[in-house]
């Protein structure tokens, strides 16, 4: 996809901030500090449109991004961030609960989840969330670049089995280091756009 124009819409906390208009959207769904932001600045060419850090917890809000007129990424906050409160993680839990299950927008959930690792009790637990809601999932396995080419195959074969991906679900390989696995994902979102 060519990307020519790209617009931060609006940091939502609650369903009446949510941009207005039918354009499909993308929600980014994974652990803190996995990379969610740095999968979109990927994607759309940009180097930190969607704010990242090297600190968990950077994104607080559900934030919309408006590319090409076309689509919504919608960049959402990590969990499993420990220093937060149980007040917080609650806050959060409600926060993302309505947007994923009320939001009719939503075309797909990206769970991105980090390929050197199986994924973690957080990981399984929401994708479980995302299939009990039939929320269709592209599952992300990023920093692809830290760990060998040969050892590719055998940690997203973990991956798919400790999710338990269903076969409707695709897993890409992807690095927002290198771009490896940029096309292939807007491949993977082009059946919804
Ligand atoms: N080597 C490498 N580093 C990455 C990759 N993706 C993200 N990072 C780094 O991982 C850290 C976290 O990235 P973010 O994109 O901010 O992570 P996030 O999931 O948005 O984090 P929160 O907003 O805190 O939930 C940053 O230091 C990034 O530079 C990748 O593919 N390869
Ligand atoms: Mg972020």
């Amino acid at each position: 996809m060519k990307i020519t124009n790209v617009e931060m819409v609006i940091s939502a906390v609650k369903p009446e901030q949510y941009p207005a208009g039918q354009l499909p959207e993308f929600a980014l769904a994974g652990r803190s500090n996995v990379g969610k932001s740095s999968f979109i600045n990927k994607m759309i060419n940009r180097k930190n449109f969607a704010r990242t850090s090297s600190k968990p917890g950077k994104t607080q809000t559900l934030n919309f991004y408006r590319i090409n007129d076309a689509l919504y990424f919608v960049d959402v906050p990590g969990y499993g961030f420990a220093k937060v409160s149980k007040t917080e993680r609650e806050a959060w839990g409600k926060m993302i609960e309505t947007y994923f299950t009320t939001r009719e927008q939503l075309k797909a959930a990206l769970l991105i989840v980090d390929l050197r690792h199986p994924p973690t009790k957080d990981d399984v637990m929401m994708y479980e969330f995302l299939k009990h809601y039939n929320i269709p999932t592209l599952v992300i396995a990023t920093k692809a670049d830290k760990i060998p080419r040969g050892k590719w195959q055998q940690h997203a074969k973990v991956a798919k089995e400790t999710l338990r991906l269903i076969p409707d679900d695709e897993l890409i390989i992807f690095s927002a280091e290198t771009g490896q696995g940029k096309d292939e994902a807007w491949g993977a979102l082009q059946k919804w756009i």
